[in-house]
């Protein structure tokens, strides 16, 4: 899929891996919407991108994913200011074991939210023309990262609700695809709170198991897994797709199939 003259919205746009894939983005020619709550660096983000790609090409709009109301006028406002939605991505997160609340609110319900806003926009049923959505989870998405399990569990909770409205998407034939990615460490500022007693709360003495999990495993560039959120959504045979990038590359992820062919098995009414 050609990105010439799509239109995407990407949440927590203003720094780190959303600023690497607003960056991907722009260069194969689409226009961005970036959504962020920090005002100082979604503008000062915005500056540079008028340098790069023309003051047309992107509208920065501070937005807190956590609000119902916030997120619902971005993308009114995304609507209004390019006339059309192709690709959404959920990318917001934060990793704080104190505030686990904040963090399962943040990292999970507004994953949910902003998927459900985007189908309402882009799906066929609604009038839309169609589109992708990738929703960002994390290697702790697959397995277990120790001193943080409630950030584990919210990548987990992103990776099984985006493969299951993949499926219904399919099933209905809603014309979006929904991918998920889940890049290993990679040098963002999330990066320190590895080392941050505050943010690992009651698991602080657990953090050199993570120290030598990062040591182990090396650290991503941005624009390593910018190159994978670009194949989730360019490939068009991607959808339900798991796309994990670590040091040694990317690779689809495989799930065990529990039960096979449910949706198609003629019992199962729809
Ligand atoms: N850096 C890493 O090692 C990895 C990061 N990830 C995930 O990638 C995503 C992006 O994280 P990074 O760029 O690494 O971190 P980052 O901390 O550099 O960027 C996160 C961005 O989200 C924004 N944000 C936070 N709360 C928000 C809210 N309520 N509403 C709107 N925007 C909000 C921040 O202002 C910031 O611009 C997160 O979902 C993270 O869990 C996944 C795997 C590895
Ligand atoms: C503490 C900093 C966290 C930074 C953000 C982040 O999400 C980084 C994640 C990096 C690694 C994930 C850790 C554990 C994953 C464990 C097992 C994965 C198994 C995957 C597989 O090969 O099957």
């Amino acid at each position: 899929m050609s990105l010439k003259g799509k239109v995407a919205l990407v949440t927590g746009a203003a720094q780190g891996l959303g600023k690497g894939f607003t960056r991907i983005l722009l260069t194969h020619g689409a226009k961005v919407s970036l959504l962020d709550v920090n005002e100082a660096a979604g503008a000062e983000l915005k500056r540079s991108l008028d340098g790069d790609f023309g003051a047309d090409s992107t509208v920065f709009l501070p937005c807190d994913v956590t609000s119902d109301a916030q997120l619902k006028d971005a993308f009114r406002r995304t609507l209004e200011t390019f006339g059309r939605i192709d690709i959404v991505c959920n990318n917001a997160g934060i990793l704080d074991e104190n505030a686990w609340e904040r963090t399962v609110s943040i990292n999970l319900c507004a994953v949910v939210r902003g998927t459900y806003l985007a189908l309402q926009h882009m799906k066929k049923e609604s009038g839309g023309q169609g589109g992708v959505i990738v929703n960002v989870a994390s290697v702790a998405g697959l397995g277990p990262l120790l001193s943080t399990p409630v950030y584990t569990a919210t990548k987990h909770g992103v990776v099984g609700f985006s493969r299951a409205i993949a499926e219904v998407s399919k099933v209905c034939d809603y014309g979006v695809r929904v991918n998920v990615l889940c890049p290993s460490f990679t040098n963002t500022a999330i990066l320190s709170n590895i080392e941050d007693d505050r943010t690992t709360g009651q698991f602080a003495r657990l953090k050199d198991i993570s120290k030598k999990m990062l040591q182990d495993a090396g650290v991503l560039d941005v624009s390593e897994v910018a190159e994978g959120f670009l194949q989730l959504v360019t490939d068009e045979g991607k959808n339900g797709s798991v796309l994990m990038v670590t040091k040694a590359g990317t690779a689809y992820v495989t799930f065990p199939q529990v039960v096979k062919d449910l949706v198609a098995s003629p019992s199962v009414v729809l």
